[in-house]
């Protein structure tokens, strides 16, 4: 028995998820848990669902059948793409896309989460509580020395930080994270998997990569899709050393 017997048991389920484009099976029968408070890794070839699966998880995508549960109950495949955003879920696409022209501050405080309507975006000023909160992201995001420059001046790995600063500003109970260390630089990537198991202290994140140098130093469990389901699921020492895996993905 834990304490909080209200808490969800698992904040995302997929249950027998299938999604067709033409008759081809981009998810073949997927099924998937995510706790609250887990960070999980996804790989998996080209052409494997990863992408479907985000776009089923935020509405994007309807299956066609399956079940998709947010918190044990509610049915995320009755839900529109603005309605999951306000249900706490965050998803960075692969390219940043942070407003160049504006600092870093300013980006972050245009993402946080606050009333919105005519009113409180005319007379709306900006709380201790809220400048506290954006200093804590800038922190987290490794861009407090960084906070009074544009945008557009930041390295490609500081807008990719910058961005997931800009979910968290959001406060999303689940981050989807679709292959943040493209592009990086080794010290990038190798922050980012720092700064990853970090914001997965407060939230669950699902991210998706095919650096295994990256997916190694993050030291979670690892899904590996294949033809739209779960082909193997573990440490990434036993994914890695799965025949399927090796044969379907590592060894290509
Ligand atoms: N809107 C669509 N219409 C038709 N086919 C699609 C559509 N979206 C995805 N597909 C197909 O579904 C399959 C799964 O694609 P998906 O993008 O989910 O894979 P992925 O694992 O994200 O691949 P990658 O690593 O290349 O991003 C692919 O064969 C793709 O061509």
């Amino acid at each position: 028995m834990t304490e909080e017997t209200n808490a969800p048991r698992s904040l995302l389920y997929l249950d027998g998820v299938s999604v067709s484009f033409d008759g081809f099976k981009a998810l073949n029968s997927l099924s998937l848990v995510i706790e609250p408070g887990e960070l999980r890794a996804i790989i998996g070839p080209n052409g494997a669902g990863k992408t479907t699966m985000m776009d089923v998880i935020t509405g994007k995508t309807r299956p066609d059948t399956g079940t998709v549960l947010f918190e044990d109950t509610i049915d995320l495949t009755k839900r529109d793409e603005a309605d999951i955003a306000q249900l706490g879920i965050g998803r960075k696409f692969q390219k940043p896309t942070v407003f160049e022209s504006h600092t870093v501050w300013d980006n972050l405080e245009l993402a946080l989460n606050r009333p919105r309507g005519v009113y409180s975006t005319l007379f709306y000023r900006l709380s201790g509580e809220d400048k506290d909160r954006i200093e804590e992201i800038l922190a987290t995001i490794r861009l407090s020395h960084r906070k009074d420059e544009l945008a557009a001046n930041l390295s490609h790995g500081q807008k990719q930080w910058l961005e997931i600063g800009m979910l968290l500003a959001q406060e999303p109970k689940l981050l989807l994270v679709d292959e943040p260390v493209a592009g990086m630089t080794d010290a990038e990537t190798a922050e980012t998997a720092v700064l990853l198991r970090e914001i997965a202290r407060t939230r669950s994140v699902v991210v998706v990569e095919h650096d295994m140098g990256f997916i190694r130093d993050l030291g979670v469990k690892v899904t590996c899709l294949a033809e739209g389901s779960v082909l193997a699921e573990g440490s990434i020492d036993f994914v890695s050393s799965d025949p399927k895996v090796i044969e379907n993905y590592l060894g290509r």
